[in-house]
């Protein structure tokens, strides 16, 4: 029986201010070192073969916060562009609130939560999740299909993204999916790979 645990990190500093971030390397603000070490807590049952991040600051640190917590800082961390945020193109950087006054809230909807409509300059959801699932299947699959508990900190949309793959989510139910700073999905894993019992920790 393996495990794989999906963790998005803690707040950052753009979540803080309401800024479009994507591949923007942005710290953690005190609550989201704060709501790190709540995860590590809430995974005092765990004990991990593996752990995994993005290349961006608010995930590895995020993950540090966790492993410190499990006493199990030594692991050796696996940071991937892979697992970066959605790059969310021209909208990085701009205040979600004016760019709602200025295009409207259904576009900027649309550019946020919708599987196929990029934003301007940036990927689509389809997109993030091509790159996550390859890296999934590329790296992780061996992994899980060896038995090994893995944790992943990543972020808002790529995990919508490996969540849809994962759990076979619809087009719908993917665009509604948000997933809370700080928030847990934990899986067991058959070793044919099913996914025999899925929760929010
Ligand atoms: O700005 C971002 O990169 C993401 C995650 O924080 O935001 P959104 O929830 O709008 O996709």
């Amino acid at each position: 029986m393996s495990q794989l645990v999906l963790v998005r990190h803690g707040q950052s500093e753009a979540n803080r201010a309401g800024v479009f971030t994507g591949w923007l390397d942005v710290p953690l603000t005190p609550r989201g070192e704060a709501e790190a070490r709540g995860a590590g807590r809430r995974l005092h049952d765990f004990h991990f073969d593996a752990a995994y991040c993005s290349t961006l600051v608010r995930s590895r640190r995020t993950l540090e916060l966790i492993l410190a917590e499990l006493n199990q800082a030594s692991l050796a961390i696996h940071a991937a562009d892979a697992l970066r945020e959605r790059m969310y193109g021209a909208l990085q950087g701009l205040n979600k609130a004016e760019t709602i006054a200025r295009y409207g809230l259904e576009q900027v909807t649309r550019w946020r939560r919708s599987y196929e409509d990029a934003p301007p300059e940036g990927e689509t959801l389809h997109h993030t999740l091509d790159r996550v699932v390859a890296y999934y299947n590329e790296v992780l699959v061996p992994a899980l299909r060896a038995g090994q508990r893995l944790l992943v900190v990543s972020h808002g949309n790529t995990l919508r993204a490996l969540r849809m793959q994962l759990e076979g989510l619809t087009v719908a139910q993917v665009e509604a999916l948000e997933i809370p700073t700080g928030g847990i999905r934990a899986y067991e894993l058959s070793p044919a790979l099913v996914i025999t019992s899925m929760a929010d920790l």
